[in-house]
């Protein structure tokens, strides 16, 4: 059988890193992509910062799997990376390259569907200023015009998300729910 990875994806503010963060105490591990660009705080959650030296290895190697070039910097993820884990916050665009470069797993795709108001309100609250605010609105709405996903949620209350998550993953990867 093959491995699955479950892919999360949702516009900016609408909870894909926290919940990512809370899927790993219950034992799903989420890959922490790779970038050149610098961190923002010490011990910043979410990216493994590395030197462009670094990524040059990589790509020598053939060892990245998904790539994407953002705001002069690179970010990836690796074969290793995802030979050993369970989720992947991802941005749209990825998912037609990963499901072409990586043929030995399943890919399931779940999409956070928050509404603008509430996604500006958590993007305030975590501190973002009001450019990135609007310089991310008008981002996704470019990256997120098709919507065609396997799963599409409402992201509410954090602790009925992960619940919906887990029985996804479980009735994904278990057959539970089969005859
Ligand atoms: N269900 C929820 N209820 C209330 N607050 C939430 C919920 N989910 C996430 N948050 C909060 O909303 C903010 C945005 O969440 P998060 O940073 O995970 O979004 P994101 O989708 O990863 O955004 P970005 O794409 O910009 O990195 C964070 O401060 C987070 O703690």
């Amino acid at each position: 059988m093959k491995k699955t990875i479950f892919l999360i994806l949702g516009e900016s503010g609408s909870g894909k890193t926290e919940i990512a963060r809370e899927l790993g105490f219950y034992g799903y591990k989420a890959i922490q992509s790779y970038t050149t660009r610098p961190a923002r705080k010490k011990d910043e959650y979410g990216h493994i910062f590395c030197s462009d030296v670094d990524y040059d290895a990589f790509r020598e190697k053939n060892e990245i799997a998904a790539y994407s070039w953002f705001n002069d910097y690179h970010y990836f993820t690796t074969r290793t990376q995802l030979a050993e884990s369970d989720v992947y916050v991802v941005d749209p665009d990825g998912i037609e390259d990963l499901k072409s470069n990586v043929k030995n797993i399943n890919f399931i795709s779940i999409y956070l569907n928050v509404d603008e108001d509430t996604r500006v309100n958590r993007m305030k609250k975590r501190g973002d200023s009001e450019e990135t605010i609007m310089n991310r609105l008008s981002v996704d709405q470019q990256k997120f015009r098709y919507k065609q996903f396997d799963y599409c949620l409402p992201n509410d209350k954090l602790t009925k998300t992960i619940d919906i998550m887990r029985y996804i993953f479980d009735a994904e990867t278990d057959g539970a729910y089969d005859e």
